[in-house]
């Protein structure tokens, strides 16, 4: 079974790419819609984000919004939660990974954010990089409702920088040339890795 990892800065379209994969056939495991099923209440991240940041509970439920804006102002913060999600999210990849295998798949797509901060290429046969002109991803991210200029250069500090992924992975995905342009590439990956 090959494992391709999928990965890209914020707003350069890894959901996007997701969704053509999985239009596609190939079974794709969502390391960020992982971490949101993790601190949903009940999840097995909840107690201890919410014993850890007792302040950001609202309603019975982790405020989001609230926690992004200490976590990506305050390294701390950061590296405290990133400890506690990042061993679950690595538990159910391990799961899905395992569940695949037995489904006799041939390829699968590991869609992780963080992919060469956290080393995560080490676990794949090979890395697609979702690239964008960066006055394109400023356009969509600035476009999503909450964002700021603070924040945005705040989660972009924390990212490799995109020329750097474009450099280090096997495959660069376009995404600002138009779905149909994305779809064929993706297309392209599937057929010479299948
Ligand atoms: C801080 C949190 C609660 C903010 O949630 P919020 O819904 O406001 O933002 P969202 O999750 O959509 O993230 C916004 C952007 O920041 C990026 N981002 C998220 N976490 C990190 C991180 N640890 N380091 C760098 N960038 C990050 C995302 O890839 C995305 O592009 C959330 O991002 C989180 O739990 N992060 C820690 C877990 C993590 O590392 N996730 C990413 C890889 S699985
Ligand atoms: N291939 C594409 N062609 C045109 N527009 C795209 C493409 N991919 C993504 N977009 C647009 O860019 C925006 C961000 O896309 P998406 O949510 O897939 O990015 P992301 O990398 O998953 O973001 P984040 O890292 O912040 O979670 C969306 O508005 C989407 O419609």
């Amino acid at each position: 079974m090959v494992i391709l990892g999928l990965t890209g800065s914020i707003g350069m379209g890894k959901s996007t790419a997701a969704s053509m994969f999985r239009f596609l056939g190939v079974p794709v495991h969502d390391a960020d819609a992982t971490t949101h099923i993790l601190m949903a209440p009940g999840g097995l991240a909840f107690d201890p984000i919410a014993a850890a940041f007792p302040d950001i509970i609202k309603d019975g439920r982790i405020d989001r919004q609230a926690l992004g804006k200490r976590a990506f102002s305050d390294p701390e913060v950061l590296k405290k939660l990133e400890a506690i999600l990042h061993p679950l999210v690595r538990a159910a990849e391990i799961r899905f990974l395992r569940s695949q295998q037995m489904l006799g798949r041939s390829l699968v797509v590991l869609d992780i954010p963080l992919l060469y901060e956290t080393g995560g290429e080490q676990r794949c046969d090979a890395v697609a990089v979702v690239s964008a002109p960066g006055f394109v991803q400023r356009q969509r991210v600035l476009a999503r409702q909450g964002m700021t200029d603070e924040k945005f250069s705040a989660i972009l500090s924390k990212q490799m920088p995109d020329i750097e992924k474009r450099k280090r992975c096997d495959y660069v995905i376009p995404t600002g040339l138009g779905r149909a342009v994305t779809f064929q590439y993706i297309q392209g990956i599937i057929d010479q890795l299948s």
